[in-house]
C-alpha cells in the first residue's frame, strides 16, 4: 500500500485556445484532506473534473489508489472511478428520504450493515434518515451530501466549495465538522476553495493554485508562514510588503533590522511581515502614525504610516485599539520575516 491516495501528474487541460491546467502535479496523502486554494478562473474546477472523470485532460495521468485513471490512452469513465463528489449544492434526489439518499450507492448488505446511520451519526445527524430534503436546513443539506459521499468508502472524495452558499457562521461549523467527519472516517478528500480561511483551517496540506498550475503546496502553516513569492503571500492572507536589504541574516528594513526566517540572497529584497507580527506601543520602535482603524470585534486592523511614507496595517487584539487618526505611535516586528529577492 503506498502512501499515496491521489497522484496527479503534468495535467493540462484547453478549452479551445483557453489553457484550464497547464501542467498541475499533486500528491495525496491517503487518510489527509488537500485543499485546492486559488482566485477565480485559475482551474480549480478543471482539475476536480478532471480527476472525476467529467473533464478529458489533454494530457498527463491521474492515479487513484494505484490504478490509473487517466494518461497512456486509458480515460475510466466517472461512475467506474469509485470516486465521491460532493457538490456546491442542490446534490440530493427531492423525492427520497436522507436515508435512501445516503444509501444510494451502497449495496443491500451494505445498507443492511448500519453503514447509513453510522455516516448520519458522523456528519451530526444521527436520527434524521426519515426526514425528507426539504425538510433540512441548506447547511444540513450539505451534510447529507458528505454523508452519501462517505457512505460506500470511496479511496476519493472531492468537494466542490461545498459551503459557498452558506452564510458565515454556518459555513464556519460546517467546514469543523466535515473535516472532523473525514478524518474520523479516515477518507482521503481534495476541496476546492477559493476562500482562504476555509482552505488553511480544513486541510492537511494546501495546494496553491494560479493560472493553471500549483504554484505552492505546503501545510497550512508553511504556506501562510513560508509562502513561495509575494503572491501567494497576498493571497493567502493580508501581507504587508516592505522593501529591505539584506545583510547576513537579517533584513534592513523601514521598521529596522529584523531577522530572517530562512537563507536570503544578500541586496535589495522584499519581505513579508503578517499584520499579527506587527505590535504598537506608545513608544520604542519606528514611529508612525495611525491612519485609521477598522474594529472587527475579534481584532481590529490599523493603518499606520511611518514617517518615510510607507503604510502598513496591524493586527490588535485587545491593547492598541481604541486609537484615534492622527495618533502617534512606535511600531515594532515580533519574530522572523521572509525575503525575496529583487
Ligand atoms: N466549458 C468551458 N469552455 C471554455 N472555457 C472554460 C470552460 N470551463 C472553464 N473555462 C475556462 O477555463 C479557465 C479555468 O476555469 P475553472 O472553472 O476551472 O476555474 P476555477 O478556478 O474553478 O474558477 P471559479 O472559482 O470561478 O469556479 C477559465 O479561464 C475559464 O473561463
Amino acid at each position: 500500500m503506498t502512501e499515496s491516495m491521489l497522484t496527479v501528474a503534468g495535467l493540462a487541460k484547453s478549452y479551445g485556445t483557453v489553457p484550464a491546467l497547464t501542467g498541475v502535479d499533486l500528491d495525496v496523502r491517503r487518510g489527509t484532506l488537500l485543499a485546492v486554494l486559488g482566485p477565480s478562473g485559475c482551474g480549480k474546477t478543471t482539475l476536480l473534473r478532471c480527476v472525476a472523470g467529467f473533464e478529458r485532460a489533454d494530457r498527463g495521468t491521474v492515479t487513484v489508489d494505484g490504478r490509473v485513471l487517466v494518461g497512456n490512452g486509458v480515460h475510466v469513465p466517472p461512475h467506474r472511478r469509485r470516486v465521491a463528489v460532493v457538490p456546491q449544492e442542490g446534490a440530493l434526489f427531492p423525492h427520497l428520504s436522507v436515508a435512501d439518499n445516503v444509501g444510494y450507492g451502497l449495496d443491500r448488505a451494505a445498507r443492511r450493515s448500519g453503514r447509513v446511520e453510522e455516516v448520519l451519526d458522523l456528519v451530526g445527524l444521527a436520527g434524521y434518515g426519515a426526514r425528507m430534503p426539504h425538510q433540512l436546513s441548506g447547511g444540513q443539506q450539505q451534510r447529507v451530501a458528505v454523508a452519501r459521499a462517505l457512505a460506500p468508502r470511496p479511496p476519493l472524495v472531492l468537494l466542490d466549495e461545498p459551503f459557498s452558499a452558506l452564510d458565515a457562521k454556518l459555513r464556519a461549523e460546517l467546514r469543523a465538522d466535515v473535516r472532523q467527519a473525514l478524518h474520523a472516517d479516515g477518507a482521503t478528500g481534495v476541496l476546492v476553495t477559493h476562500d482562504q480561511g476555509e482552505a488553511l483551517s480544513m486541510a492537511d496540506a494546501v495546494a496553491v493554485m494560479d493560472a493553471g498550475v500549483i504554484v505552492q503546496c505546503g501545510t497550512p502553516a508553511e504556506v501562510y508562514r513560508d509562502p513561495a513569492d509575494p503572491w501567494v503571500a497576498r493571497f493567502v492572507g493580508d501581507a504587508v510588503l516592505l522593501p529591505a536589504t539584506v545583510d547576513d541574516d537579517m533584513a534592513v528594513t523601514p521598521l529596522g533590522r529584523l531577522p530572517l526566517r530562512g537563507p536570503a540572497a544578500g541586496g535589495t529584497a522584499t519581505i513579508l511581515v503578517r499584520p499579527e507580527q506587527i505590535r504598537i506601543a506608545p513608544s520604542g520602535g519606528a514611529p508612525a502614525t495611525v491612519v485609521r482603524q477598522d474594529f472587527h470585534g475579534h481584532d481590529a486592523l490599523t493603518t499606520l504610516r511611518l514617517d518615510d511614507g510607507t503604510v502598513l496595517t496591524a493586527r490588535t487584539l485587545d491593547e492598541g485599539t481604541g486609537l484615534p487618526a492622527g495618533a502617534q505611535v512606535a511600531v515594532t516586528v515580533q519574530g522572523q520575516v521572509r525575503a525575496y529577492a529583487g
